[in-house]
């Protein structure tokens, strides 16, 4: 058992892991590239994801994981509704669009977009939509983790796949 002298040692030791060590890491994780959006009394809102993973499928939830300090995010704090548009192979633009620093209508004016059952932004040409509520929301650290119960899904299955590996973007082909 450790004494009181050395688990304070351990609690304010520096982390043994330092950020750009942890983000060298993370850049060779492939992931797929999202724009989540929401609509409600807070406002229209969208930013571009790869921190989105599936949580259990009963109920069917997703999370995701957001910046508190992202400029969406006040509008994402005010609203219920989540949609997860996972982007097809040829929508990079779109992922930088929503990725940072663009005006919010800027960001809507660059694709099609039609209202989900929640009321959420579904991007029409979307690999895949997980139009959702949140059902729990909780902080780690400088995020905030979305728990999103997905009430409808629109799927497009000859599209192909938009990842982000090493920094940079990579197109999978469908079948
Ligand atoms: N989870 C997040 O919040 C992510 C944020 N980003 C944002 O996009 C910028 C560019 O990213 P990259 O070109 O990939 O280069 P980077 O060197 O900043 O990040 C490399 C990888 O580290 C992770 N990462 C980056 N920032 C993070 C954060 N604040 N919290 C948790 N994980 C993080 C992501 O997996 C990212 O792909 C980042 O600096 C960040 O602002 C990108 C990916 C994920
Ligand atoms: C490829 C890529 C992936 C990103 N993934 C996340 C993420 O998972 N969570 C997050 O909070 N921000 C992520 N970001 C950053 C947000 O998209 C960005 O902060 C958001 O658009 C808000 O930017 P703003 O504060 O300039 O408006 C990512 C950016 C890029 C380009």
């Amino acid at each position: 058992m450790k004494s009181q002298q050395q688990l304070h040692e351990v609690l304010t030791m520096p982390p043994l892991v330092d950020k750009q060590s942890f983000r060298n890491a993370m850049s060779t994780l492939a992931a797929a590239v999202n724009v989540v959006t929401t609509d409600g009394p807070g406002g229209r809102a969208g930013f571009t994801a790869t921190a989105v993973c599936s949580v259990c499928d009963e109920p069917p939830t997703l999370l995701v994981c957001l910046n508190r300090s992202a400029s969406v995010y006040d509008t994402f704090n005010r609203n219920d509704s989540v949609c997860v548009n996972t982007l097809a192979d040829h929508q990079s633009d779109l992922s930088n669009l929503f990725g940072g620093k663009t005006d919010m209508d800027q960001r809507f004016a660059g694709a099609q977009w039609s209202k989900a059952v929640t009321g959420a932004p579904v991007l029409d040409e979307a690999l895949v939509s997980f139009d959702c509520t949140v059902s729990k929301r909780t902080s780690v650290g400088t995020h905030d983790i979305l728990f999103c119960e997905v009430v409808s899904v629109r799927q497009h299955d000859d599209a192909g796949s938009l990842v982000y590996f090493d920094r940079g973007y990579h197109h999978l082909k469908g079948q």
